[in-house]
């Protein structure tokens, strides 16, 4: 049985007493995929819809951006740009017509476009984009179905407190999905009676991006002081802590300890001090150096008596989530399976 589950199993009086987790965090922390990681086993037709909306969306926001950041596709990709822009913004299509999944990959190989996902921390793009351009030729197949990664990759903003119940190693569960908007985050506080278990939710990559509601907020300082007040909040005083760093993946994929150091001025000369005294560097990745020194910086915030287990995933990662081992990964990185 999975470390915590093993805990709240002991400490309940029978499996069959619910054990109530808070799943919390700010917009876009990866929430509802962990959730969506126990809900959903197979493919579905279910979610066609969204994951073309989310799709086309990503690609209309990536061209009404580039004018901005000074950017401009090639000129003979121009009628596929017009193909984009019409489709009415509130479209429902639960199949890609031809036309339009040909623009997105026409689109999508254009290098203007390659150079607006590169700059994604100027503007407000779905961390999922390139994974569905990629994926585009099966996702516009007639016979298309969406896979469990394509459910897991799918971005569809929660409101206000979705409940499930399930149960999971034999231990039956309440898991509250909540929205990390900043204003739906007053609504947090009617689900705190009677919560064992807040996982806290932190996507890593988000000290490269600022908040969707709120541009002149980094969502990694949004991050900290929303760690510090739930924490700190008296009604969960009692509820065990699990501290997830979410978005594994994309932090290693496009760290640049440039762009690190630059918002954690204290970095460096962290690194180099730890460096000099101990061995847990011995493998070189620069990623994993930032992600230590990250989990100090939330673990400050914590009383010394306070227990808090931490731990680090890719949600969206389904071979991670079979129990492979990634190269180059610490080996203690566990799946949302194993930490429940
Ligand atoms: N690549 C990658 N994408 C992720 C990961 N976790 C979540 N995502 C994507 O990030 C987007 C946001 O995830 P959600 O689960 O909707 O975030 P949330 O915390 O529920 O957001 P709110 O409902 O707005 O509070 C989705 O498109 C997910 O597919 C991850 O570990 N790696
Ligand atoms: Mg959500």
């Amino acid at each position: 049985m999975s470390p915590i589950t093993t805990q709240f199993t002991s400490e309940s009086e029978s499996t069959q007493v619910p054990v109530k987790i808070l799943l919390l965090g700010s917009g876009q922390s990866g929430k509802s995929t962990i959730l969506k990681q126990f809900g959903i086993s197979d493919a579905h037709d279910e979610f066609k819809c969204g994951i073309f909306s989310n799709t086309v969306d990503a690609m209309r926001t990536i061209l009404e951006m580039m004018p901005q950041l000074d950017i401009t596709a090639d000129p003979r990709n121009e009628e596929y740009c017009a193909i984009i822009y019409d489709i009415p913004a509130t479209v429902e299509i639960d199949c890609f017509p031809r036309e339009i999944s040909h623009a997105i990959k026409m689109l999508s190989q254009d290098p203007g476009v390659w150079e607006a996902i590169s700059r994604f921390s100027e503007f407000q793009l779905l961390d999922s984009a390139e994974y569905f351009f990629d994926s585009i030729e099966r996702l516009a197949a007639e016979n298309y179905i969406p896979t469990m990664e394509d459910i897991l990759h799918l971005r569809v903003k929660t409101t206000g407190v979705y409940r499930k119940e399930l149960e999971f190693d034999g231990q039956a569960l309440i898991i509250c999905d909540t929205s990390g908007e900043r204003c739906e985050r007053k609504k947090w506080v009617h689900c705190f009676p009677g919560t064992a278990a807040v996982f806290f939710l932190v996507a890593l990559n988000d000290y490269q991006k600022v908040l969707e509601e709120d541009e002149s907020m980094n969502r990694m300082n949004d991050n900290f002081e929303l760690w510090s007040t739930v924490i700190n909040t008296e009604q969960l005083k009692s509820a065990k802590f699990i501290l997830l760093f979410n978005k594994l993946d994309l932090f290693i994929r496009d760290f640049r300890v440039e762009i690190f150091s630059a918002f954690f001025p204290d970095y460096i000369s962290w690194k180099t001090s730890t460096e000099l005294f101990t061995e847990l560097f011995t493998d070189g990745n620069e990623a994993l150096k930032a992600l230590a020194f990250l989990r100090l910086k939330f673990l400050s915030k914590v009383d010394s008596e306070r227990e808090v287990h931490t731990y680090e995933v890719s949600a969206t990662d389904t071979d991670q989530f079979r129990g492979k081992h990634l190269p180059g990964y610490r080996a203690t990185i566990y799946t949302v399976q194993q930490i429940f």
